[in-house]
């Protein structure tokens, strides 16, 4: 029996049980949630907070975490890792993932998403609703993609990054590390490590500092630093 627990019982986390289930590859989902006061959610059982994750081990095989912060979701894929459990990757029936693309466990991937040839989805990253990857693109570990974003080919975006609603990012960009693209951005040239860009075309309105005590290299092992060589001749 293939039983999945949801870390967080949100919004998001709610949009990801509800992709788990149209898989039709789990028979049983709870959720995680610090909010005591849910019980119950889309009539799955909430059956403790976050910090329980370890009592839930033997019930269930495998877990995600469904944290739209991008740190603090990448904190948590780690933590589940190292507890053993199973972390699959979510993909939405009705998206459109080619069968020369790669995505990475821990990511989810939401109704009407479509990644198109040689693409490569790093670990624990969000695919919103009606977003597109186009080919060759990288997408490290713990991005965000909002709903309605349009990534055209080979676009490299670096680890913990989040574009914005309906913002969009010509061919051949590199999008730095922890960057915020607001919505409806347009990006048309690089953007550096740490930053929040904005406007048609974008421009930086404001530096970032990563708010955690986990370093820069927690976020990009070693194995996610693609080679875009090595992306156009893999399949999954
Ligand atoms: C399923 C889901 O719901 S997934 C979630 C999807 N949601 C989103 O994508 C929301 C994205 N959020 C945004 O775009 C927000 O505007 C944020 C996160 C960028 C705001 O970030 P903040 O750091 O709070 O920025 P702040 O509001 O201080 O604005 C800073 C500057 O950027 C500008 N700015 C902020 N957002 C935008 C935007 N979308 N377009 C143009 N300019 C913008 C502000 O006007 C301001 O400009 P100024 O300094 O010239 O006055």
């Amino acid at each position: 029996m293939s039983k999945l627990l949801i870390l967080g019982a949100g919004g998001h986390g709610r949009v990801v049980a509800d992709a788990a289930l149209s898989t039709g590859n789990w028979d049983e989902i709870a959720f995680l949630d610090n909010n005591n006061e849910l019980n119950d959610v889309l009539g799955k059982a909430v059956v403790g907070g976050f910090e329980s994750y370890m009592d839930h081990r033997e019930d269930y095989s495998a877990a995600i975490v469904a944290i739209g912060n991008n740190v603090t979701r990448m904190i948590w894929l780690d933590r589940l890792e190292r507890a053993g459990y199973e972390i699959p990757s979510i993909i939405h029936p009705s998206s459109t993932i080619s069968r020369f693309s790669q995505i990475e466990r821990g990511s989810v991937i939401m109704a009407g998403v479509v990644v198109n040839a040689s693409a490569r989805v790093g670990k624990g990253c969000i695919l919103n609703t009606s977003s597109s990857i186009d080919h060759d693109c990288i997408l490290e570990n713990g991005v965000h993609i909002s709903p309605g974003v349009n990534v055209c080919g080979t676009v490299h975006v670096k680890s913990c990054s989040w574009l914005g609603v309906g913002s969009k990012v010509l061919n051949n960009v590199t999008i730095g590390f922890n960057v915020i693209v607001a919505a409806g951005t347009i990006v048309i040239k690089d953007i550096p490590d740490n930053v929040m860009v904005a406007g048609m075309p974008a421009k930086i309105k404001k530096n970032l500092e990563m708010k955690s005590d986990v370093g820069k290299d927690f976020f990009i092992p070693a194995s996610y630093e693609w080679e875009r060589n090595e992306v156009r001749t893999r399949s999954v």
